[in-house]
């Protein structure tokens, strides 16, 4: 949906000044007790002053700062595209950032509630966090804002929270841990950094602005204050909307089309498998409408893999690179002939290929939304890329998803002698807040 005019609240009214373009482009004064400045502005209020500014958001850089935009001259301007003007909702059945498409830059982070912290300390956590999601969702700035963001629209930010198995130990919840939060089995490949895996508390954001997305990073970073502590953080990222000619189903780091087969909403069974059911069979509760998240760093071998020729890669997936139509014909959108022989007599789609082993009809009916991102993060020593796909898969109980599966492409995938599984989580991810709630509340106050 388009950004809309916003509704100030009264702690943003004292900053209209700021919005309004009367000069300085910040407000002036500073976050009691933060000493830095506070920035409590309306982003839309901003672009108002911007667009009626033309090419005013260029003249300050140009010209030198905050002086450079008090005297660029008013100039129509093109206004927002819709990648910047989108939002999406913070309330509703199900969190933002499950069913939400991709959005280009991703950031997890997972944090462990600090020592003495406890059940008051997580509610007072998530209802800061979850203040600042909605804020920063709607476009508008955080109650300590940094400036990041404020040129840009919503950007389509989401921010999705997730628990893991320690909170509850930790904040006295043990009764309300749900089963399916039960530790991950060991998987013969894997090689797990534990330092990079699970944790306490579980964030996703998402944006299809790389500074909308570090500017709610940064924030719900700062606002976890005292009350809890980074464990592991990881930044990806995938296409960027309109980078195609035609909208498309994303390429990983390898050059596949990957998506293709995810289920759809469109179908009759999307909701029992990727949510916990919202009709008051949920157990426990305070789950109804929400669902599990499977994170894992997967390392792609990408020296490996791209001496293989086209053919052998087609091979190990069971898809063209091109198109990602299945080997056995026709396009993306075509179901494999899984039982088709080439003239050698061999199946044309391997036994052992990732997109033949991987599918429910394969794996008792196992099914699970993969929503990943890709990971950069440069070179080691030995000039080998530190890259592959930030793996997160949803569905609504892990063992009737990703375990089953991840067990059958533990015993023969094609493709894992090109992968390694680097870091692992497990997160229990409540539905979405309703009006006037944070996310949580229901665990929090049960
Ligand atoms: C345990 C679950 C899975 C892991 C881990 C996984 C890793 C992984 N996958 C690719 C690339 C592709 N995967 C594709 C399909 C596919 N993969 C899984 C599950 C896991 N993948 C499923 C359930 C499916 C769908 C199967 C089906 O129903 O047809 C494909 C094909 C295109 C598509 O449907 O998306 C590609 C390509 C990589 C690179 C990777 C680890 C780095
Ligand atoms: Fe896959």
């Amino acid at each position: 949906m388009a950004v809309d005019d916003r509704t100030e609240t009264a702690g943003e009214s004292a900053a209209d000044g700021a919005g309004t373009g009367t000069g300085t482009g910040t407000a002036a004064g500073a976050t009691a007790g933060t000493g830095r400045p506070s920035v409590e502005i309306s982003r839309r209020r901003l672009l108002g002053t911007v667009g009626a500014a033309g090419a005013g958001g260029l003249a300050l850089g140009a010209v030198g700062g905050a002086a450079g935009y008090a005297a660029a001259q008013p100039e129509p301007g093109p206004g927002l595209s819709s990648l910047g003007s989108s939002s999406v909702a913070f309330t509703g059945e199900h969190q933002p950032g499950i069913t939400t498409p991709l959005q280009a830059r991703g950031h997890l982070i997972a944090f462990d509630l600090a020592p003495g912290a406890g059940r008051k300390e997580a509610v007072a956590l998530l209802r800061r966090w979850s203040s600042t999601a909605r804020r920063l969702m709607e476009g508008r700035t955080a109650a300590h804002d940094t400036a990041i963001a404020l040129d840009a629209g919503p950007s389509s930010l989401t921010v999705t929270f997730g628990f893991g198995h320690s909170f509850f130990g930790r904040a006295g919840l043990d009764k309300q841990r749900p089963f399916a939060l039960d530790p991950l089995p060991a998987f013969s490949s894997d090689h797990l950094d534990a330092k990079r895996s699970n944790g306490d508390l579980w964030i996703q954001i998402g944006a299809d602005d790389a500074l909308v997305a570090f500017d709610a990073l940064r924030a719900l970073q700062q606002e976890a204050g005292d009350a809890a502590r980074v464990r592991w953080q990881m930044n990806g990222f995938n296409r960027s909307p309109g980078a195609t000619e035609k909208p498309m189903t994303t390429r990983n780091l390898m050059g596949q089309i990957d998506g293709t087969n995810n289920p759809k909403e469109s179908e009759s069974d999307f909701a029992k498998r990727i949510f916990v059911p919202s009709d008051g069979a949920a157990d426990p509760a305070w789950m109804a409408g929400g669902s599990y998240a499977v994170v894992r760093r997967i390392r792609m071998l990408l020296d490996d893999w791209e001496k293989l020729s086209l053919t052998d890669q087609e091979k190990v997936i069971g898809r063209k690179k091109s198109d990602g139509a299945p080997l056995t014909g026709g396009s993306e959108d075509t179901e494999p002939a899984l039982d088709k022989t080439g003239p050698d007599g061999k199946l044309v789609i391997a036994s052992d290929a990732h997109a033949r082993i991987s599918r429910p009809d394969q794996n008792g009916g196992a099914a699970m939304l993969r929503r990943p991102f890709s990971f950069h993060d440069g070179y080691d020593t030995d000039g080998v890329p530190e890259a592959g796909l930030l793996f997160v898969c949803w569905q609504a109980d892990p063992m009737r998803g990703f375990v089953p599966v991840q067990r059958k492409l533990d015993r023969g995938d094609a493709l894992s002698a090109f992968i390694r599984h680097e870091a692992s989580g497990l997160f229990a991810v409540p539905g979405g807040a309703r009006d006037g709630e944070y996310v949580g509340q229901r665990l929090l106050e049960s």
